[in-house]
């Protein structure tokens, strides 16, 4: 198992602190803060170029912030070499990105099982994982397609599929339905939403969309690079 199993894991799951990104001259974060405790799901939402998917990328270990920290479960990310974020990134995280996340070549069963391959799971519990993993979302009839041959809806959620198959701790999803329609939309974000809470995965939701962030329990806004719980606010009124 490539989980990153250790006693120092008391505090929040993730939590990034006064985060600095910087494209050229424009600052895509500018002290964003953010933390997220294990089974709670968060939307990130805010004006598009607000630094939204910088900071998912931050959290998620794949770009290195110029200032701040990350830390999951007690470690620093930046602490880490490349090799012990991969691995991080296999083992704890999953992924659920807008477009092209399948492998073309590989049918939608074998996309699945691939992370679970990689992570050392033998082949015929990787396939057998696979499969229930796409009879939860429904997508067990195209099991055999390519991701070519299956509507957007169909691919959407065999990358849910693939990115819960090997339990991760935290699934950050970056508009997850933003190439489907609404009907397609909700049935992905009600799978998504049900299989987290039941393997209490955490999810990093980023969206624009209401609707979407309605599936969440708690709302962060990213504006000018800073995030903003917007639902402590509201604590207590539900
Ligand atoms: N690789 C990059 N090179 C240069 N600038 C970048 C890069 N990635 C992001 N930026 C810039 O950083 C800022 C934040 O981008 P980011 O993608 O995080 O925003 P976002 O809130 O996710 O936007 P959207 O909702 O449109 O996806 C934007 O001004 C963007 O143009």
């Amino acid at each position: 198992m490539t989980r990153t199993d250790s006693a120092e894991s008391t505090g929040p799951l993730l939590t990034a602190t006064r985060l600095r990104k910087t494209y050229g001259p424009t600052a895509a974060l500018n002290g964003a803060e953010f933390t997220i405790d294990s089974g709670e799901i968060v939307a990130v939402m805010g004006p598009s170029g607000s630094g939204k998917s910088t900071l998912l990328h931050c959290l998620a270990g794949i770009i290195t912030p110029e200032g701040g920290t990350v830390h999951y479960r007690g470690h620093e990310l930046s602490a880490m070499s490349d090799a012990q974020r991969s691995k991080l990134r296999r083992g704890d995280f999953g992924f659920v990105f807008q477009f092209g996340q399948l492998v073309p070549e590989l049918t939608c069963a074998e996309n699945i099982a691939l992370p679970l391959r990689l992570a050392g799971t033998n082949r015929k519990e990787a396939e057998s994982c696979a499969l229930e993993w796409m009879a939860r979302l429904e997508v067990d009839d195209v099991r055999s397609k390519r991701p070519g041959q299956v509507s957007g809806g169909q691919g959407q959620r065999v990358a849910v599929a693939r990115a819960l198959a090997a339990r991760p701790r935290v699934i950050f999803a970056d508009e997850p339905t933003g190439a489907l329609d609404s009907l397609n939309g909700e049935r992905v974000m009600e799978l998504l939403t049900t299989a987290a809470r039941e393997t209490n995965a955490a999810v990093v939701l980023v969206t624009h969309e209401a609707r979407v962030a309605a599936y969440s329990d708690r709302e962060v806004v990213v504006r000018d690079g800073q995030a903003r719980d917007i639902t402590s606010a509201t604590a207590g009124i539900a």
